[in-house]
């Protein structure tokens, strides 16, 4: 059967022509990629990606069975969460189909491990609920029982998406042979949980580590040997990708700046209702929200992103030059 160009239909095909031109570049409008596919911005984005790749034969993925996966998976992303919805989904994925094509990182990754990071990307987190671990754990809920109150949503992103896997006509991974799969499986458990911001900071200190010993030794960072620095690498990039709307071009952050502060009041009003201390930044009558970007950046966004240009410099000097811009821009916007 012949699918639609993108994988979805559009009531505007010549403008989602012009803007998915624009699959590789840093900034596309995932909003209006949205806009133009009834709200299928993930499946748009994703299947896009991995034709473009070739992944799809690479693997002999039958596209019906990609469609109907990506469709489900999709529909598990809960549109009325305003920020970790499938816009969010397809902007990570998308963001790390540019960072894989960093020249730096050029023949370093297998096919096999660039389809495990698109497929995390894309399912990375399926059913959010919109509010945090933390609020999870606190409020003594069935899906911390669940998850011990270690990566408790990583953990539930995971287990939802491999489950899909089962219903009927969405197993695109059939094809491969079980040694791959279970490779895949592996990496893809592995990049999901390292978007855990709790993790956060071990990532850091861990690449940064690396970084210096390559220098060091004067070895190339980025040559094939070692599987566990490429998996390193790839749990790097999917937490660059995950947090990097700072780095976007400014209406776009902005956006995302909205999103995410409507889903911490939102936190901060259930947290309030029920008489819990209300966590950080999620208190809507008190919060500083461009101040509070500031201090993201600083503390968080920033050291990610500078020890991630140290391993593939010179590739994402405009990234960073657009972040230290919006930087500057909410540090003058605040009141
Ligand atoms: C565009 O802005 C954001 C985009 C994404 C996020 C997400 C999903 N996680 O970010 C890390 C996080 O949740 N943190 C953990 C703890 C709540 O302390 C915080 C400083 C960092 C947060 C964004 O902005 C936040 C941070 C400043 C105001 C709201
Ligand atoms: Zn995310």
């Amino acid at each position: 059967i012949m699918h639609p160009k993108y994988g979805v239909d559009s009531n505007d095909p010549e403008h989602l022509d012009e803007i998915m031109a624009d699959i590789d570049k840093w900034g596309i409008d995932i909003f209006e990629i949205g806009q133009l596919t009834n709200n299928r911005p993930m499946t748009t984005v994703t299947y896009t990606i991995l034709a473009k790749r070739d992944l799809l034969r690479a693997f002999n993925i039958c596209s019906t069975t990609m469609l109907n996966y990506l469709m489900t998976a999709e529909d598990h992303y809960r549109p009325e969460v305003p920020y970790h919805n499938g816009y969010h989904a397809a902007d990570v994925t998308q963001s790390c189909h540019v960072l894989l094509s960093l020249p730096a990182l050029e023949n370093l990754f297998t096919d096999l491990e660039i389809l495990a990071t698109i497929f995390a990307s894309c399912i990375h987190d399926i059913d959010h609920p919109g509010f945090t671990n933390n609020y999870f754990i606190t409020t003594g809920s069935d899906l911390a029982l669940m998850y011990n109150d270690e990566s408790v949503l990583e953990n539930h992103h995971l287990a939802v998406a491999f489950k899909l896997l089962q219903q009927t006509d969405c197993d695109f991974l059939a094809s491969l042979p079980t040694k791959s799969r279970q490779i895949l499986r592996r990496i893809v458990i592995s990049l999901v949980l390292a978007t855990d911001m709790n993790k956060h900071m071990d990532h850091v200190a861990h690449l940064k580590t690396m970084v210096e010993a390559r220098k060091l030794s004067g070895a190339d960072i980025l040559s094939q040997e070692n599987y566990s620095d490429r998996l390193l690498i790839l749990q790097h990039m999917i937490h660059c990708a995950d947090l990097s709307n700072p780095t976007k071009p400014l209406p776009l952050y902005k956006k995302w700046t909205d999103a995410i502060m409507e889903e911490f009041f939102r936190q901060g009003d259930a947290e309030r209702e029920r008489e819990l201390d209300i966590s950080p930044m999620c208190d809507r009558l008190t919060a500083t929200v461009e101040k509070s970007q500031v201090g993201f950046i600083d503390y968080i966004v920033h050291p990610l992103w500078d020890t991630w240009a140290e391993l593939v410099e010179p590739g994402c000097r405009e990234i960073i030059e657009s972040l230290e811009y919006n930087r500057d821009w909410y540090y003058n916007a605040v009141p």
